[in-house]
């Protein structure tokens, strides 16, 4: 059997007695499980000389390969042109975007380093699994060292309309190098309909059926893979969670008041101030509800070098505080903000008990925490999912949540108000049609059929059939003209 490579900025080594944080660690730990392979990418650490030898380490049978990175490498690449460039682009927030051509030139630099480390472990029939904007041109580097296999790339923020992806400076040379891949995995039809229009106005053709597109004298299959989570562990988790001192302790804490829960990494795109002035205006208009309610909103920091984040902790900081200062009382603190991140068996049981969660995005790729928090709900009690409309869970979850668009305040509050309010057969018709929904894709499901697809053999580009040995240009020549190469990159 042909192995699996992973390759992703982030790589998480379990540590011993730890469970996977987070979506893409569950993920992809078991799509490795079922094959002989390797995941390669940062180690998360900085160095002044790192290893020309990436370090190997072996666990429950995966195999992981980790690079350090240089200061400049990770504010250039990470802090710089993914996270201060692609990552507000790709989440539709253009007024965000701070670019700079030493940024690019960074991540670029990176994903080369990256395709020189893969590129010495590959064999020819391995297949190679991209993950996220991190890497978007890696498959460009690796076709350029010769490679031929069969790469997949997933996509696991936004990808927005072309309109928008054209305010990206170089669009073509990071955005259109997706082109390089074989499957294209994006998190909703929605996103897979913005990259097709996209590689449309560049002259890419689609196939009858839209999923591949001719460029470049190459055919790229493009498909809709949400992400998953592992449902029934997850629930299992979760009744488990409720019998540990700290479920015990946390409980007892909230006194008999309802409780709603927010969990998102300290981000603008989770929408987490919207959320908190939906809060106060639910206090401010329905004073029924004081003394009898407790958001507690969890909010791990993230990306701290990014100035962008470092005002939203202010922002929300100072929101939290006012808000316990204007409705609080001695007996009663109406908001619990914390920046600590919980393991995933404390979440599991914080979701169980949470009356409400508010999942808010004012855009997401997905939002896990959404499928999550269904997942770990007791089915003879279940809470409610209130959803933005703009997270890509909105897609699967649309039928049993209740729906919001953050941008207006007072919906949210009055759809918070009625959340709290649900009568229990409402509340389980929803949970049990989610649930559905969860159950059918779950995590294996995700990485099973993302994989089947990359390994379906593909068609070749109508155009490579079509031009004549004689006239032909090369596909190099093709690809080049297509990410605009004309002008180098200076770097
Ligand atoms: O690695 P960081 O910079 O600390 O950021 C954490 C991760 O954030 C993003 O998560 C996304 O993937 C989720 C799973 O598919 C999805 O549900 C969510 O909507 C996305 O925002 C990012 O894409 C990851 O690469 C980061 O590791
Ligand atoms: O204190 C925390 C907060 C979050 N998470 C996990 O982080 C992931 C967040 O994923 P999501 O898709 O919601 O957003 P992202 O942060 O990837 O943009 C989920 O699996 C959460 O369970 C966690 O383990 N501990």
């Amino acid at each position: 059997m042909s192995r699996l490579i992973v390759v992703s900025n982030r790589v998480a080594v379990p540590e011993a007695g730890k469970t996977a944080a987070g979506g893409l660690a569950v993920a992809v730990n078991a799509a490795l499980k079922e094959r002989s392979g390797i995941w390669f990418g940062w180690s998360g650490k900085i160095s002044e000389e790192p290893s020309e030898r990436p370090a190997i380490s072996n666990r429950n049978g995966v195999k992981y390969a980790v690079i350090d990175l240089k200061e400049d490498d990770y504010q250039e690449y990470y802090n710089g042109f993914a996270n201060r460039v692609l990552w507000p682009i790709l989440h539709y927030r253009v007024d965000l975007a701070e670019f700079h051509r030493s940024d690019l030139s960074g991540y670029i630099r990176v994903n080369k380093i990256f395709a020189d480390h893969v590129s010495k472990i590959l064999e020819p029939d391995d297949i190679i699994w991209v993950h996220d904007y991190h890497m978007m041109p890696l498959a460009r580097y690796l076709r350029e060292r010769g490679h031929k296999n069969r790469i997949g790339f997933f996509l696991h923020i936004p990808m927005p309309p072309p309109e928008l992806i054209q305010a990206l400076p170089r669009h073509g040379e990071i955005i259109g190098a997706l082109a390089h891949y074989d499957l294209l995995g994006f998190q909703t039809e929605s996103d897979k309909e913005n990259f097709g229009r996209y590689l449309e106005s560049r002259g890419g053709q689609a196939t009858a059926d839209r999923r591949a597109y001719d460029i470049g004298g190459r055919r790229v299959k493009v498909g809709a893979f949400p992400v998953a989570i592992e449902t029934e562990s997850f629930a299992r988790r979760a009744r488990h969670a409720m019998r540990t001192n700290f479920m015990k302790d946390f409980r007892s804490s909230l006194g008999g008041k309802k409780m709603v829960l927010g969990v998102d990494r300290l981000d603008y795109s989770k929408g987490i101030p919207n959320r908190l002035e939906a809060f106060e205006s639910l206090l401010r208009t329905t004073p029924e509800w004081h003394e009898k309610v407790t958001f507690v909103q969890i909010t791990p920091k993230s990306r701290t070098a990014v100035p962008e984040y470092a005002e939203m902790d202010r922002y929300i900081s100072t929101k939290a505080g006012q808000i316990n200062g204007e409705f609080g009382d001695v007996s009663w603190t109406p908001l619990r903000y914390v920046n600590k991140t919980y393991s995933r068996s404390a979440l599991a049981g914080l979701y169980r008990v949470a009356d409400v969660a508010m999942v808010t995005p004012l855009r997401d790729g997905m939002n896990l925490v959404a499928k999550e928090f269904v997942a770990a709900q007791d089915p003879n009690d279940p809470g409610v999912l209130l959803l933005s409309q703009f997270a890509g869970a909105a897609a699967e979850m649309g039928g049993g949540a209740l729906m919001v668009n953050p941008h207006e305040i007072e919906g949210v509050a009055l759809a918070l108000r009625r959340a709290l309010e649900m009568p229990l057969k409402e509340r389980q018709d929803r949970y049990q049609r989610m649930m559905a929904v969860l159950t059918d894709n779950d995590i294996d499901h995700w990485a099973q059929t993302f994989l089947d697809a990359l390994i379906e053999p593909s068609q070749p580009a109508l155009d490579s059939l079509l031009s004549r040995p004689g006239s032909m240009r090369s596909s190099t020549a093709r690809m080049a003209d297509f990410h605009g190469l004309q002008r180098p990159l200076e770097m």
